[in-house]
């Protein structure tokens, strides 16, 4: 493979007596990856019934190898139901090593196309809230499919400076993780078109940008709050230099340990500026150390600031309580009621949204958003028509089997699913009476894909046009 010179006589003074090792990996077969969405089965459950062979990711319970020269995962009805994202295997470390606990307000900044929010989401498993956030409009989409898919409700999705986003959420998180835009070096091997990229933008580049996200970041973590910054790269600047600049300006910050394994190197002190030692509590993951392409991981903790406030303080404080997002409705809708009717949800009042016909359900405590450019606030739990309720795509996907009391489940292997995925009508004579009509959650196994509605013995497609599998 051709290489950047100047990319290898980096490489060359960073790794020395390793450098052939390292070099030797780029005529290796590339990895694949999956990782199961523990929000919708579990991994034990998962091995009971993949249709994949599997090795276990030593360092990732949930991740796995799969061949992806010979099977494509992506192609099975379990993949449209939700049960695992496709990643590249050292990406899954940086969601891994965040803690995250239940109820927690979590931060992914620049999520898309929601490799680590997915995994950030599946860990809050319904609890708290989730903001996934990326610049690019385009590439935020991508993320709010992939967080529908997954299952995950208790969200807002966002495509906004987090500049901007600052202004809304000072001080407010529990859990950021900043998976950043980098120079992409461990990319070279999975993907040719980087190498191209990073002879245009390099790590100068990056850089600068990197700074500027971690400090916006830093004041938007609570005083104990903890981050976790993240990069695809090898470069020095981008890793333990971005990590020193955040110490620099916010010395309230420091290093935590990262669970380990045997294939993990420390962070390199001796190429930073100041040459702190902590820095050796990073990760650096390289591909001749372990089974993936290469990553760096940080694991930060905002310190308690002991800090008495003043009134100015006290009343900014107040203000900003203000501005929770004051959410809820009078009445359900009778629409919406009689559909509840066969679902088991408490549905709370006070977290339900209306906006022209669409009904959002909100998760708690949130700040009033107005202003910052958004493409979901919450679970769209479907659309109010003339005297009806339609639910959702989003809906469907967050609801489990035993939650809706009509469902219609076809094993993988029935060609009905398939069927179902492209839009199909189906004709389910053989499973229902032809009696029953309604709206029926259309499952793979166990596990719900999308709405359909009944009459007469078959199934009116209601499956998302724009999520259609193609052939
Ligand atoms: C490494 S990718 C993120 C991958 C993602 N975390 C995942 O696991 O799927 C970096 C992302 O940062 C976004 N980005 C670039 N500059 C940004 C900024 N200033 N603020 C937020 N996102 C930014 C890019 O659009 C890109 O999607």
């Amino acid at each position: 493979m051709n290489l950047p010179i100047k990319f290898e006589e980096k490489m060359k003074a960073l790794l020395q007596e390793e450098y052939e090792e390292y070099i030797k990996r780029y005529d290796e077969p590339r990895l694949y990856g999956l990782r199961v969405n523990t929000r919708k089965i579990s991994v034990e459950e998962f091995l009971k019934i993949s249709p994949f062979e599997l090795k276990p990711i030593p360092w990732i319970e949930n991740g796995f190898y799969y061949d992806g020269d010979h099977v494509q995962p992506s192609k099975h009805p379990y993949y449209f139901a939700g049960l695992y994202y496709l990643q590249e295997p050292s990406a899954m470390t940086p969601a891994n090593r965040l803690p995250i606990n239940p109820g927690d307000k979590v931060f992914d900044v620049c999520a898309a196309p929601g490799g680590k929010a997915t995994e950030l989401g599946a860990k809050l498993d319904g609890t708290g809230v989730l903001v996934a956030n990326d610049i690019s409009n385009s590439r935020a989409k991508g993320l709010l499919k992939n967080i529908e898919l997954f299952g995950i409700g208790n969200v807002l999705v966002l495509s906004e400076e987090p500049g901007k986003i600052e202004e809304y959420f000072e001080e407010y998180f529990d859990k950021i993780l900043i998976d950043a835009p980098c120079s992409g070096e461990g990319m070279f091997r999975k993907d040719k078109k980087m190498v191209k990229a990073w002879e245009e933008h390099g790590p100068e580049f990056f850089a600068k940008i990197q700074r500027s996200i971690v400090t916006q970041a830093a004041r938007m973590l609570k005083p104990g709050g903890m981050m976790l910054y993240s990069t695809c790269t090898f470069d020095s600047e981008e890793n333990e230099g971005t990590i020193e600049y955040l110490l620099e300006q916010y010395p309230e910050f420091q290093i935590c340990e990262i669970a380990p394994y045997e294939g993990f190197c420390p962070g390199l002190p001796e190429v930073s500026r100041s040459k702190r030692e902590d820095l050796s509590r990073t990760v650096r993951m390289f591909p001749h150390k372990l089974h993936g392409e290469g990553h760096y991981v940080a694991l930060l903790q905002k310190g308690e600031q002991p800090k008495e406030e003043n009134e100015e303080q006290t009343r900014q404080r107040r203000i900003k309580a203000d501005r929770i997002a004051k959410t809820g409705v009078r009445k359900i809708p009778e629409e919406l009621e009689a559909f509840f009717e066969n679902v088991s949800w408490d549905l709370e009042k006070s977290r339900l949204e209306i906006h022209g016909e669409c009904v959002y359900y909100m998760p708690e405590d949130l700040p009033d958003v107005r202003g910052i450019r958004f493409l979901r606030t919450g679970l769209l739990l479907g659309e109010l028509k003339k005297n009806r309720f339609e639910p959702s795509q989003a809906f469907a996907m967050n609801l489990k089997k035993e939650e809706y009391r009509y469902c219609l489940c076809l094993s993988a292997e029935d060609e009905r699913v398939v069927k179902y995925l492209k839009g199909e009508t189906l004709d389910v004579e053989d499973l229902v009476s032809p009696k029953e009509k309604g709206w029926y959650l259309i499952c793979v196994d166990e596990y719900p894909l999308g709405w359909g509605k009944l009459s007469a013995g078959t199934v009116k497609n209601k499956y998302l046009p724009g999520w259609r599998w193609q052939s």
